[in-house]
């Protein structure tokens, strides 16, 4: 008698946890996921972070939340934040909930690609010519520096101090040379410090160097200090491949990045524990938009979701090891913008929901 072989198992589907969070945050996530289930099978879970988790809990990164996240496949984030700092400097924060988890997760590796699309040329406060082609990455330090930093404050003084170790700065250096040789991107790193006044940006720039020159040398590597490379940011955004940066520049330079695409609310953001792996393998991480909770627009349906649909492309390349999802996604939003969707933000009408119909119709 011969026997059949078993039937394969069903692929598992990816656990996928959601943190809708605070103001716009379960607007976005809303329609991301949307966009998630028409590409695929998750399981998703959704858990309170931010003042939602404070409010249920009394704290930004309630435990289960932390637990959720470790044991998923990749973690999708809205915004945390209220807009307003409490009263009481003892009282938790919003905020801390996305940094705590940032550090638990290992996730040193914050990546903020920027693509001036053609269609958006005109919602761009710059001019077409500068932004046109503009294909750069920010490779944000994510758990290091002034962020996690010894601090203090009583009534009359306060400080932060900004602190990164050789290990870090190597870590985060390898994943921007790594990105920086994949296909299509040009093989130029510019590292971004402020090495003419802090000792951390002069070990960071020895470091830099170090590790390119010995592990990198096809990668073309050049320095630029941060006031002037926030200049050239706007001036001349072509000229940038991968910017690799630490914590606080990153976060500030990323935000600028807004006015070459025309919207902060079109930005994406990867945080991972190491580089993407370059075959497409399952990484996890945490998938989130650049913007904040936007507490001036919240619960009035005007939100632009694209920032979180995009996140969820990013998901699916870098955390789910789906490219083909990925890419199915990003073609949809630009055929989408292409045929003319404007959310406030971009100078149209379109509502959340309109973008996320538009989306789908476009997949
Ligand atoms: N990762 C995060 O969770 C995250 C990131 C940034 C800020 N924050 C928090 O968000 C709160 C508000 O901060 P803020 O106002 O300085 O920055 P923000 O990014 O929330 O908003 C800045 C401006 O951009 C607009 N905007 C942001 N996202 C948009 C979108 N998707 N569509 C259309 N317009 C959009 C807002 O309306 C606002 O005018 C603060 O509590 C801050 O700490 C959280
Ligand atoms: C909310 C805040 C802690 C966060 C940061 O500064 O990292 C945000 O601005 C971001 O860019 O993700
Ligand atoms: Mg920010």
């Amino acid at each position: 008698m011969t026997t059949s072989p078993a039937p394969a198992a069903p692929a598992a589907r990816p656990r996928i946890v959601a943190l809708p969070g605070d103001g716009i945050g379960p607007e976005v996530v809303a329609s991301a996921l949307q966009v998630l289930h028409a590409v695929g099978d998750f399981a998703v879970v959704e858990h309170p972070v931010g003042a939602a988790a404070i409010d249920r809990t009394g704290q930004p990164l309630p435990p289960d939340t932390l637990a959720a996240c470790a044991a998923a496949d990749a973690v999708l984030l809205g915004a945390v934040g209220t807009g307003h700092q409490p009263a009481d400097p003892e009282a938790p924060r919003p905020e801390q909930g996305v940094l705590e988890l940032r550090a638990a997760l290992g996730l040193y590796a914050n990546l903020r690609p920027v693509r001036a699309l053609p269609a958006l040329a005109a919602a761009s406060p710059l001019k077409p010519e500068r932004t046109k082609g503009v294909d750069l990455i920010v490779v944000r330090e994510l758990t290091g520096g002034l962020y996690f930093g010894r601090r203090a404050r009583t009534a009359d003084d306060a400080y932060d101090t900004c602190t990164y170790t050789v290990t870090e700065i190597e870590r985060v250096t390898r994943v921007a040379c790594e990105l920086a040789s994949r296909t299509g991107r040009r093989a130029r790193v510019t590292s971004v410090d402020k090495a003419n006044v802090l000792d951390t940006s002069r070990l960071w720039r020895e470091t830099v160097t170090r590790v390119v020159a010995r592990e990198y040398p096809h990668v073309a590597l050049d320095h630029l200090l941060v006031d002037t490379a926030a200049m050239r940011l706007v001036t001349d955004p072509a000229s940038f491949d991968v910017v690799l940066t630490e914590n606080m520049f990153g976060d500030i330079l990323s935000d600028e990045t807004a006015a070459i695409t025309g919207s902060l609310g079109l930005l994406p953001s990867a945080s991972l524990p190491g580089a993407p792996d370059p075959d497409g393998g399952i990484r996890g991480g945490l998938f989130e938009p650049v913007h904040g909770s936007a507490p001036d627009i919240a619960g009035r349906g005007q939100a632009s979701p694209l920032g979180t649909v995009l996140s969820v492309a990013l998901m699916l390349r870098h955390g789910l090891g789906r490219p083909a999802a990925a890419d199915a996604v990003e073609a949809a939003v630009e055929r989408a913008l292409d045929a003319g969707l404007r959310t406030p933000d971009l100078g149209g009408s379109a509502t959340t929901d309109d973008t996320t119909r538009a989306v789908l119709a476009a997949l």
